[in-house]
C-alpha cells in the first residue's frame, strides 16, 4: 500500500489535497499493555499454617504448604525483578534488602488473605458445630423422653403394677435411689441445654466478628493498590525510610502470626467440641444399654459421671472459645491501627515522590502564575525575574512552595513564593516563540509541528520556553490544559488607536502558552479558519504588535524572541524600531522562514497599521520588496533579525538562488546570519509503538501490527482485499473516477487521526515535490516503516538517501530518490522500490526496520538552535 503526498506548488493556506492519500485497514484491536493484576491469592484446602508463610518465620513442614509458598515466592521474585528493572536501585539499598522487603510485604499481604480464609473455614466449623449442637439437642430430647419413660416404669413397678420380674430383681429401696438419680440426670440435662444456648450466643458473636472482618476485607481491597504503590515508592526511598518500613512490616508480620496462632487455637477448640459430641453419642448408647439392662444402678452412676464430665468439658471449651475470640478481636483492632498508619505513610511518601519528579507541565503552570502576577502588578519586576530564574533551574524550593500551596488563597500563594526568592544565575535561556500555529492546538501543517517539537526539545535542555499564539475561535481548546483568562487587559496599538486584548494562558504539550484575543471590531481571529482571509496582512500585523506589547508590559528579561514565517515577521522590525528605544532590548531576534513562497508583500502604506514608520522602512536596504514597489515583511525580518534560519541545509542553498523567490540577494547580503537547520519530528507524538490512533501498535522488531493496520485501512476505505500488496495512486481531478476503483482512493480532507493511520498502513510514501523546504512527512513515514520515494529537493534531499546509490554510505541509504521533475523519473524510482518489495521481501523488511530505527528526533536540531541562540546572546553581552 502506498501513500502519496501531492507535489508542492502552493503553501499557506494549504490546499486540502496537499498531503496524505492512500488506503487500507484492519479489524484487529490494538494490542494493549496488560492491566496490572493484583497479587495472586492462594487458598489452602485446610486451615493454613500461616506462620509458615510469614517470611523468615517458617515452621511448617506441611508439603502442601511448602509447595504453595514456593509458588508464591517465585511470583514475588519475578515481580521484584520487574520492579527493579523499572525503578532501578537509586538510593543504594542493596538488592538483597529490597528483595527481602518486597518479598516480605507481598507475603504479609498474602498472609492477610490466608488469615481471612482461615477465619472463613473456622466459621464453617462453627456452622458444623451448630448443626451438631442441634443433633445433640435432638438426642438429649430423646434421652429425656426415655428417662421419663424409665421414671414411669419405676413408678409402676413401685406401685406393684409392673410384673414380678422387676420386683424380684430390684428391691424398693434401690428403685427409690434410681428415681433420685434420674431426677439428678434430668437436672444435668437441663444444665446441658443451658450450655448449648451459651454456645449459640458464642456463635452469634462470631458472626458479628465475621461482619467486622468483611468490612476489614473491603478496606484491605481498597488499600491494595496503594500498598503496591507504596512498594514501588519504597524502592525509591532512602535507607532511613527503608528501616522504618521494615520495622512496621515486621510488626505486622508478628501480629499476623499471633492472630494466626489464635485462629489455630480456635480450630483446636472446635476439634474438642467434636470429641464432646462423640462422648454424647456414647452417652446415648450407654443409656440405651441401661434401658436394655433394666435400670442398672451401676449404669446410672456411670451415666451421671459421664454427663458431669461432658458438662465440665463444655465449660472449658466455652471459656477457651470466649478468650480466643477476645484475643482475635484485639489483634484485628491492632492490625487495623497498623494498617491506617501504613496508609498515612504511603500517602506521605507518594507526595514526596511526586515532588521529586515534577513534570514540565507543572513548571509551566508556575511560570504562567508568575507572569500573571507581574502583569496584575502583584509582584515586582525583580521578584518575577528571580522566580523565573528559579523555574528555569527547576529550583527545589520553588517546587516545594508550589506543592504546599494547595488550598491557599491567592495572596498567601504570592507571599509563599516571594519568601523563597533568592538571587541566582543560570546558563539557560529565556526563549519566546511568537507564531501563528502550534500542534496540536492550532495546526495547519509543518510549522505547527516545529513550534511544539522544537519548544519541547529546548525546554528539555533546561531553557525557559514560552509560546505566544493568536486566540483563534477554531483552535482545539481541548488540547490546552488549564486554559484561563488573566485578570488583566493588555492594550496595543493599531491604526492610530489603542485596543484592549484579553490574555489567555494555558499549557500545551507541557509548554506555557499565551493566547492573545484582540478586542477589535474586525474580530481578527474569529473567522472559523486560520488563514485565507482578505485581511490576513492586517490580522497578523495586529497580532505581532500585541505579542510584543504583552512581552514589554510583562517586563520579561528575554534572551531570544523567535518569530516564524511572514505572519510574525513584523516582530523583527517592530522590536528594533519601536521597542528597543523604550529600553526593552535585552532579547536577540531569530526569524525562521519555513517557506519562501510566502513573503507577506503588501502596499507600503499597509505597514503603518501596526505602528511601523513607512518612510523609514520603505527602502531597498530595509523592507522594500526586491522586485515590486511594495513592502515585503519577510525581507524586513531578514534585515532586522539577529539570526535568520530556514528549515533544511539544502533549502538554504536553494533559496540563495531561484528558490528565494526574489529574496536571494537579501539572503546573500545577510548570509553571515543565515543558516539552514533540518527540522526534527516529535518522536513522542509520532511513535508507532504507542500511537493511540492506530488499530494495532507495532515496532521495528515486530512488524505484524503494520500489516494489520494496512488491512484495516483497506477495509475502512472499502478497497479490494484480494491483493494486499496492491498500490494506490492519487490526483484530485480523478477523485470521482477512483471512487469505484478497488485499489485507489483520493482523500481530500484534513484528518490528524487518519494521517497517523495512513503512515502506519502504507508500505511506501511518495513525496514527488517540486520543492520542499524540509518536509516532515517523509521522516514520519520512515518512523512508521513506510519507505519514502521522493524527489531530491530541499529537506527531502537532506533526509532521504537512495538505496541503490553506491556513492552514499550504505548505513545512510533509506529510500528511493529521483531528480528530474517528470513522470519517467518518478516511475523509475517506483519501479526500483517495487522490485525490492515484490522480489526481495527480506531485503525490503530490513530496509523497513532500518528506517524505523533512524533518529529523527529534535534532539540534534534543537542543539543547533541552542548553539546559534547562545552565540547571539554572547555577542550581545560582549557588545554591551
Ligand atoms: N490532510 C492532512 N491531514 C492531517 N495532517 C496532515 C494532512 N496533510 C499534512 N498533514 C500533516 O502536516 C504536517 C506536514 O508538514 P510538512 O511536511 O512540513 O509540510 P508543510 O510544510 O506543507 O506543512 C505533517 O505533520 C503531516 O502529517
Amino acid at each position: 500500500m502506498w501513500a502519496a503526498r501531492g507535489a508542492r506548488d502552493t503553501r499557506r493556506p494549504p490546499s486540502p489535497s496537499s498531503s496524505l492519500h492512500s488506503a487500507t485497514f484492519s479489524n484487529r484491536r490494538p494490542t494493549r499493555t496488560p492491566t496490572p493484576r493484583p497479587p495472586s491469592r492462594v487458598v489452602p484446602s485446610s486451615p493454613p499454617r500461616t506462620a509458615a508463610e510469614l517470611p523468615r518465620k517458617s515452621t511448617s513442614n506441611d508439603k502442601h504448604h511448602n509447595r504453595v509458598n514456593m509458588q508464591r515466592d517465585e511470583a514475588s521474585v519475578s515481580s521484584d525483578k520487574e520492579r527493579q528493572e523499572k525503578y532501578g536501585d537509586e538510593n543504594g539499598i542493596s538488592n538483597l534488602q529490597l528483595e527481602d522487603l518486597i518479598q516480605m510485604i507481598q507475603n504479609t499481604e498474602k498472609n492477610i488473605m490466608l488469615l481471612n480464609q482461615a477465619r472463613l473455614q473456622a466459621l464453617e466449623h462453627v456452622e458444623t458445630v451448630l448443626k451438631e449442637k442441634e443433633d445433640l439437642q435432638r438426642k438429649l430430647k430423646i434421652l429425656e423422653t426415655r428417662l421419663s419413660e424409665t421414671d414411669a416404669r419405676l413408678k409402676l413397678s413401685a406401685e406393684g403394677q409392673f410384673g414380678t420380674e422387676i420386683n424380684d430383681s430390684l428391691p424398693v429401696l434401690e428403685l427409690d435411689d434410681i428415681k433420685e438419680e434420674n431426677m439428678l440426670l434430668k437436672d444435668d440435662i437441663q444444665f446441658l441445654k443451658t450450655m448449648l444456648i451459651e454456645v449459640a450466643e458464642t456463635e452469634n458473636s462470631i458472626f458479628t466478628l465475621e461482619k467486622e472482618r468483611a468490612l476489614l476485607d473491603a478496606s484491605l481491597r481498597e488499600l491494595e493498590p496503594r500498598f503496591i504503590d507504596a512498594q514501588a515508592d519504597m524502592l525509591k526511598s532512602g535507607p532511613r525510610q527503608y528501616d522504618a518500613w521494615w520495622e512496621k512490616v515486621e510488626n505486622l508480620g508478628d501480629l499476623l502470626e499471633t492472630a494466626t496462632n489464635k485462629v489455630e487455637n480456635a480450630a483446636m477448640v472446635l476439634g474438642r467440641n467434636h470429641d464432646l459430641e462423640d462422648k454424647v453419642d456414647k452417652l446415648e448408647a450407654s443409656l440405651a444399654e441401661a434401658n436394655i439392662s433394666k435400670f442398672s444402678c451401676y449404669f446410672v452412676d456411670l451415666l451421671q459421671e459421664k454427663i458431669k464430665s461432658v458438662e465440665e468439658r463444655f465449660q472449658v471449651c466455652n471459656h477457651e472459645m470466649h478468650s480466643q475470640i477476645e484475643l482475635y478481636e484485639n489483634s484485628i483492632a491492632e492490625f487495623h491501627d497498623i494498617l491506617s498508619k501504613l496508609v498515612e505513610e504511603t500517602e506521605k511518601r507518594s507526595l514526596e515522590h511526586s515532588a521529586s519528579s515534577m513534570p514540565s507541565e507543572l513548571w509551566s503552570r508556575i511560570s504562567l502564575l508568575i507572569d500573571g502576577w507581574l502583569l496584575e502588578k502583584r509582584i515586582s519586576y525583580n521578584d518575577a525575574n528571580t522566580l523565573r530564574e528559579m523555574v528555569r533551574k527547576r529550583d527545589s524550593c520553588l517546587r516545594e512552595a508550589y506543592l504546599s500551596c494547595r488550598g491557599m488563597k491567592d495572596r498567601e500563594i504570592v507571599d509563599n513564593f516571594l519568601k523563597i526568592t533568592l538571587p541566582g544565575t543560570s546558563s539557560g535561556l529565556h526563549i519566546i516563540h511568537i507564531a501563528a500555529e502550534m500542534a496540536p492546538v492550532a495546526k495547519v501543517g509543518g510549522l505547527a509541528d516545529v513550534i511544539s517539537g522544537l519548544g519541547k526539545a529546548l525546554q528539555k535542555k533546561g531553557h525557559l520556553v514560552e509560546i505566544i499564539l493568536p486566540k483563534y475561535d477554531c483552535m482545539q481548546n481541548d488540547q490546552v490544559n488549564n486554559l484561563k483568562v488573566l485578570d488583566v487587559v493588555v492594550q496595543s496599538y493599531f491604526e492610530g488607536n489603542l485596543f484592549n486584548n484579553k490574555i489567555w494562558t494555558g499549557t500545551v504539550e507541557g509548554l506555557p502558552v499565551y493566547f492573545i484575543e484582540p478586542q477589535h471590531p474586525a474580530k481578527f481571529f474569529w473567522r472559523a479558519q486560520y488563514y485565507g482571509e482578505h485581511d490576513d496582512f492586517k490580522r497578523f500585523a495586529y497580532f505581532s504588535r500585541a505579542a510584543l506589547e504583552l512581552l514589554y508590559q510583562s517586563q520579561k528579561k528575554i534572551d531570544i524572541i523567535h518569530c516564524h514565517d511572514w505572519q510574525t515577521a513584523f516582530v523583527a522590525p517592530l522590536y528594533w524600531e519601536a521597542y528597543a528605544n523604550l529600553g526593552f532590548n535585552s532579547a536577540r531576534i531569530c526569524f525562521t522562514c519555513h517557506n519562501f513562497e510566502y513573503q507577506g508583500a503588501a502596499p507600503a502604506q499597509d505597514l503603518a497599521c501596526c505602528g511601523l514608520d513607512v518612510q523609514q522602512l520603505d527602502r531597498e536596504d530595509r523592507m522594500r520588496d526586491n522586485s515590486h514597489g511594495r513592502i515585503n515583511v519577510v525581507k524586513g525580518a531578514i534585515v532586522y533579525s539577529n539570526i535568520v534560519t530556514t528549515v533544511s541545509p539544502t533549502y538554504a542553498l536553494e533559496v540563495r538562488s531561484e528558490g528565494g523567490r526574489g529574496l536571494q540577494d537579501s539572503l546573500k547580503l545577510h548570509s553571515r546570519k543565515f543558516v539552514g537547520i533540518l527540522n526534527g519530528i516529535d518522536t513522542d507524538t509520532w511513535n508507532p509503538s504507542t500511537d493511540r490512533h492506530l488499530k494495532v501498535q507495532y515496532n521495528a522488531n515486530d512488524l505484524q501490527g503494520k500489516a494489520a493496520n494496512k488491512a484495516a485501512l483497506r477495509k475502512q476505505l472499502n478497497l479490494s482485499s484480494t491483493n494486499a500488496s496492491q498500490p494506490l495512486r492519487e490526483f484530485e481531478g480523478i477523485a470521482d473516477h477512483f471512487q469505484n476503483n478497488n485499489n485507489i482512493r483520493l482523500l481530500l480532507k484534513y484528518d490528524d487521526s487518519l494521517s497517523h493511520w495512513i503512515y502506519a498502513a502504507s508500505d511506501m510514501f511518495i513525496v514527488p515535490s517540486m520543492f520542499e523546504p524540509c518536509g516532515l512527512t517523509q521522516m514520519i513515514a520512515m518512523r512508521y516503516g513506510s519507505v519514502p520515494i521522493v524527489r531530491k529537493t530541499g529537506g527531502l534531499n537532506d533526509s532521504v538517501f537512495d538505496f541503490d546509490d553506491e556513492t552514499i554510505p550504505k548505513e545512510l541509504r533509506n529510500g528511493f530518490t529521483f531528480v528530474h521533475p517528470d513522470e519517467k523519473a518518478l516511475s523509475g524510482a517506483m519501479e526500483r522500490a517495487f522490485n525490492y518489495y515484490n522480489r526481495k521481501p527480506e531485503v525490503w523488511k530490513q530496509l523497513v526496520q532500518k528506517d524505523m530505527r533512524i533518529d529523527f528526533s529534535w534532539a540534534s536540531s534543537a542543539s543547533q538552535y541552542e548553539d546559534i541562540y547562545q552565540r547571539a546572546v554572547a555577542r550581545a553581552r560582549a557588545a554591551a
